[in-house]
């Protein structure tokens, strides 16, 4: 479908077969996010990794140390605000798209009244996230510190990379972490626990299988995660009816090229509909149901290779923090 959204060339897909052939056929060509206003003022002139343009060698320095780490390690004392802030921004970024559909008329960027309120909330932001991090340099080399803020400023004070790290990449990092992971998880954790109460066999299902796994010794190691294959398949359901994402993150053509024989112009913003996909009634039998046991024995998982289930995206631009995204809500429901 073709959507022309102000000034913006949009394409929306909602097949597999077009979806496959955008994020892996021409998986190079679409890895381009598009620029947005809202990521200039709140991610340090869009120098995180979501809103980063595709072959930026800077982010792809950085993303290699983010896989695994997620947090500041222990709590520290602005870590309550801090979320609280992000919660502000991503929510008053998502009410600036509008402003991403008309980017020449600056005039109206202003005079909507919400660039100068994101300046204002990200200078906030910006205090706050200063403190933790020289609260976190304090803390190097006193203990050892095992924490995602800790291995960047370990990496940036080694000054080892081509392409060094700023305090900037950082705090834009940072800010991803938490606008991509806190809110995608809890909404995953009600999604499934309401899908849960109006299916009571389900929860009966699940809990039998995790007290059978677990039983009265308690949660001890990650490998034990691995037997609880009906919880998993519970995750996937839901993460298929209740993708946190329904539209991906847009990507931008960077090389004409021809989608079911439509020529896709440079500049074109693609949106593709994970939601509708994960409904497509030529790949789910009776879609609107909740039946984690579709998952059973199915090679079908949600790691960017079947097309037809991609919550977390697919190809260059998959979500990085799929496994903790993953495993995390298994361990929060145990
Ligand atoms: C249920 C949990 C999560 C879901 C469903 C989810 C989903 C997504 C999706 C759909 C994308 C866009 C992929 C594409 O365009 O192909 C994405 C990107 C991203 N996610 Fe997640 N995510 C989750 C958790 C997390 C967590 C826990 C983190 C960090 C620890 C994270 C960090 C990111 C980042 C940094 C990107 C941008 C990647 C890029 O543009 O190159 N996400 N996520």
């Amino acid at each position: 479908m073709h959507l022309k959204l102000g000034e913006a060339s949009t394409i929306v897909v909602s097949s597999p077969e077009v979806a496959k052939d955008v994020m892996k056929t021409y998986d190079a060509i679409f890895a381009q996010r598009p620029h947005t206003i809202g990521a200039d003022i709140m991610c340090y002139g869009s120098s995180d990794i979501v809103t980063s343009p595709y072959g930026g060698e800077k982010v792809a320095s950085m993303t290699s140390v983010i896989v695994g780490r997620t947090t500041f390690g222990e709590k520290c004392k602005d870590q309550e605000e801090f979320i609280s802030i992000v919660k502000k921004l991503v929510k008053m970024a998502e009410s600036l798209v509008i402003l991403d559909l008309f980017p020449s008329h600056k005039w109206l960027h202003k005079l909507s009244g919400q660039q100068p309120k994101l300046e204002e909330l990200h200078k906030q932001y910006d205090v706050i996230i200063g403190n933790i991090i020289s609260e976190a340099e304090q803390k190097i080399g006193e203990v050892e510190v095992n924490s995602l803020l800790s291995v960047l400023l370990n990496v940036r004070n080694q000054g080892s990379l081509e392409y060094p790290l700023t305090i900037d990449n950082i705090k834009a990092v940072m800010m991803n972490i938490f606008g991509g992971g806190t809110y995608t998880s809890s909404a995953i954790i009600e999604w499934a626990i309401s899908e849960m109460l109006q299916n009571p066999k389900v929860m009966a299902k699940a809990q039998e299988e995790v007290r059978r796994v677990f039983g009265s010794k308690g949660y001890d190691n990650e490998e034990s995660l691995e037997e609880l294959k009906y919880l998993k398949a519970v995750i996937k359901e839901t993460l298929r009816l209740h993708p946190p994402f329904p539209l991906l993150h847009p990507r931008e053509c960077r090389e004409t090229c021809e989608l079911k024989g439509y020529v896709i112009p440079v500049g074109t913003q693609v949106i593709v509909n994970a939601w509708a996909i994960a409904r497509d009634p030529d790949y789910w039998s009776d879609p609107e149901k909740f039946y984690p046991e579709r998952f059973m024995d199915s090679p079908i998982d949600y790691k960017g290779n079947h097309h037809e289930f991609i919550p977390f995206g697919a190809g260059r631009r998959i979500c990085p923090g799929i496994s903790f995204g993953f495993w995390q809500k298994a361990k929060l429901f145990w």
